[in-house]
């Protein structure tokens, strides 16, 4: 079942056409992510989906409702992490939980949430004095304050470092093991790849693909390369005239090999045969990076 439902949407800020005809749907339970470089306009989506911007076209429903006729309805059901938000500085962990507790109908249990976010040991520290990891998770738990249906977490790893990264994406799985719809805007080709099942690549305001990771990375699969070093020269026709292989080329002693998928078993079983050692071995295939590239035409350089 779909929980949000964007159709047709159209966004501009004066002459600039931030976000063009985008339609995507995101079904309960899932993490559905929005990749794209700076200024693709993943911001503004969201924003719209928020009711904090008003569309100039398009559809927008949120659990079935208007962002911007019930939003009241929505900020109890929609929970949101911005990139911007900011917490005062000197209010302690819990005390900013309980305020933004006493926004909501059905606030969440405080302490079950502080044990997600692993924040139990941080629930009197200052904002201030915790690291950006923590802050992060913070900002997390005061998005799933209201005990919302649907999270929406913006850019919620940059700044952190990679291991304050791999633990926030820790975190964002049990949420998601919690119940709560997660939709996920990020440039981080690692994060998309590694935490959503499904992902809109947005560019210059328009989506130019919707699937999931292994599927956008299906369509610019080109096979497997291979390279390697062998113990001793041969002939290239051992490895060209195989059915597998589609080319075979050597470069500075380096024997470099594409081909379809039992690429890797075909050539191992013939050089094992000829009594040749592949030194340096290394299967290379198609990842999110790729897809990317191709699917937008320029790489990803954020
Ligand atoms: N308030 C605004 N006024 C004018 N232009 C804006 C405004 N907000 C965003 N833009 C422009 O709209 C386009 C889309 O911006 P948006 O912030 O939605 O992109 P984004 O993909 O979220 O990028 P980022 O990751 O940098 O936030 C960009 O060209 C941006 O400069």
């Amino acid at each position: 079942m779909a929980v949000i439902e964007i159709d047709g949407l159209h966004k501009r800020y004066g002459d600039t056409i931030a976000v063009r005809d985008v339609s995507f749907a995101v079904d309960e339970g899932e993490i559905f992510g929005i990749l794209g470089r700076n200024g693709a306009g993943k911001t503004t989506t969201v924003e719209c989906l928020a009711g904090l911007r008003r569309p100039d076209a398009g559809m927008v429903r949120a659990l079935g409702l208007d962002p911007q006729q019930d939003r009241s309805a929505l900020r109890q059901v929609l929970g949101i992490q911005l990139q911007a938000s900011k917490i005062a500085e000197r209010l302690r962990v819990r005390e900013a939980l309980d305020l933004f507790a006493s926004f909501y109908d059905k606030p969440a249990d405080i302490d079950e949430l502080l044990r997600l976010l692993d924040l139990e040991e941080k629930q009197h520290t200052q904002f201030r004095r915790l690291s950006g990891g923590q802050q992060q998770r913070l900002s997390i738990a005061l998005a799933l304050i209201g005990n919302p249906r649907v999270a929406v977490l913006d850019e919620l790893t940059t700044g952190l470092d990679p291991r304050a990264r791999r633990d926030t994406w820790e975190m964002i799985e049990r949420v998601r093991a919690s119940g709560v719809t997660i939709v996920l805007v990020t440039h981080f080709m690692a994060e998309a790849q590694r935490l959503c099942d499904r992902i809109a690549v947005i560019d210059a305001g328009s989506v130019v693909a919707i699937d999931s990771p292994a599927g956008l990375v299906a369509r610019v699969d080109t096979g497997q390369h291979l390279s390697f070093r062998p113990s001793t020269r041969f002939d290239l026709a051992m490895l060209t005239e195989l059915p597998e292989v589609h080319d075979a080329r050597e470069d500075d002693g380096q024997i470099l090999v594409t081909g379809g998928t039992e690429l890797v078993q075909a050539v191992t079983a013939v050089l094992a045969r000829n009594h040749i050692v592949a030194h340096e071995l290394r299967v290379d295939q198609a990842d999110l990076d790729d897809a990317f590239v191709e699917l937008t035409g320029h790489r990803f350089d954020s």
